[in-house]
């Protein structure tokens, strides 16, 4: 099945809270057929943004619009964009099928979708039991039926990663993955970069409300790695690696930082020349340097 998705564009976005500016001229768009991750430390704008997009905030300049239209505007808002922003936004004493049947009867939809969306997500043993005894993770994955019930080919997530566990992310990821390749636009929110790392195509770094990178997460986390070294014989390694043509430097913390090759490239020199090791790690890409500097920054309001 393909479900041709719409384009996302976000431009010169400005949002203001009195004087604090929560969103500072944020330009960016997103492309259907692939997930978009849209990255930051806690603060940074995210949900801000998300807000005015699905318009549940007025923008105080710029604008953002679904397929060249606001939410607003858009002639079937519910069948053109899923979104869940919040995963504990559920009536605690009712059922996961119940909150369905009755989103979809509110919407026009067929109530038997609920029990096909609760099946989708892996729901359908919990599916008649009260929400408020559900884990975060299932309220996540309630979330995610919800926003589907229109089969919409826009899908909106806010945070959807947080509170699965890794075989939870797991399946997210396949989840969302194969949502995209029906043609669909999927922008998920994360404040945890290796929370999406291996789920998303493109991403948007956003902090302090601005703009930091876009692009694809390729081209962004590609680029050469230095591999970090320790041993209790550097000097008989050092000699080795530069022996393999290996750039070697001290990295301030006892380990040997080896340009120019690969962990594969620097173990084997190590194994050749018997030199024992305790610890061998390529470096983080530029992109998760880039996210940890900014992470260490977060903005507490
Ligand atoms: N209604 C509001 N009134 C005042 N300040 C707000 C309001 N909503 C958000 N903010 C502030 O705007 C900034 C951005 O918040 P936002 O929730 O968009 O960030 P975020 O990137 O989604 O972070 P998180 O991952 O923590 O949700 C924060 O400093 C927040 O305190």
């Amino acid at each position: 099945m393909t479900r041709e998705g719409l384009r996302i564009d976000v431009v010169g976005l400005t949002k203001m809270f009195g004087a604090f500016k929560a969103v500072d001229d944020l330009s960016f768009s997103v492309q259907p057929g692939v997930v978009t991750g849209f990255l930051g430390p806690n603060g940074a704008g995210k949900t801000t943004t998300l807000r005015c997009l699905l318009g549940l905030l007025a923008p105080t300049a710029g604008s953002a619009t679904i397929g060249g239209h606001r939410y607003r505007d858009l002639p079937d808002p519910i069948g053109t964009v899923g979104a869940a922003l919040e995963a504990s936004s559920f009536h605690p004493g009712r059922t996961a099928r119940a909150h369905l049947e009755v989103m979809a009867l509110g919407a026009g939809i067929d109530p038997r979708r609920a029990g096909e969306m609760l099946a989708q997500v892996g729901l359908t043993e919990v599916a008649d039991k009260r929400v408020g005894g559900y884990s975060l993770g299932m309220r996540q994955r309630l979330g995610l039926a919800a926003a589907l019930l229109g089969d919409p080919p826009v899908l909106i997530l806010d945070e959807p990663a947080n509170g699965l566990d890794p075989a939870g992310i797991a399946w997210l990821r396949e989840f969302l993955r194969a949502l995209a390749r029906e043609g669909r636009t999927v922008l998920i929110s994360s404040h945890v970069l290796s929370e999406v790392q291996r789920t998303v195509d493109e991403v948007v770094v956003l902090a302090r409300g601005r703009l930091v990178r876009q692009g694809r997460l390729a081209d962004l986390d590609s680029g050469p790695r230095d591999v970090l070294v320790r041993t209790p014989e550097p000097a008989k390694l050092r000699d080795a690696l530069a022996a393999a043509s290996l750039t070697v430097t001290e990295d301030g913390s006892g380990r040997l930082r080896v340009g120019g090759g690969t962990t594969e490239r620097v173990g084997h020199a190590a194994y050749v020349a018997g030199v024992e090791l305790h610890e061998l790690v390529a470096e983080a890409s530029h992109l998760e340097r880039t996210f940890l500097e900014l992470t260490e920054g977060d903005r507490t309001p």
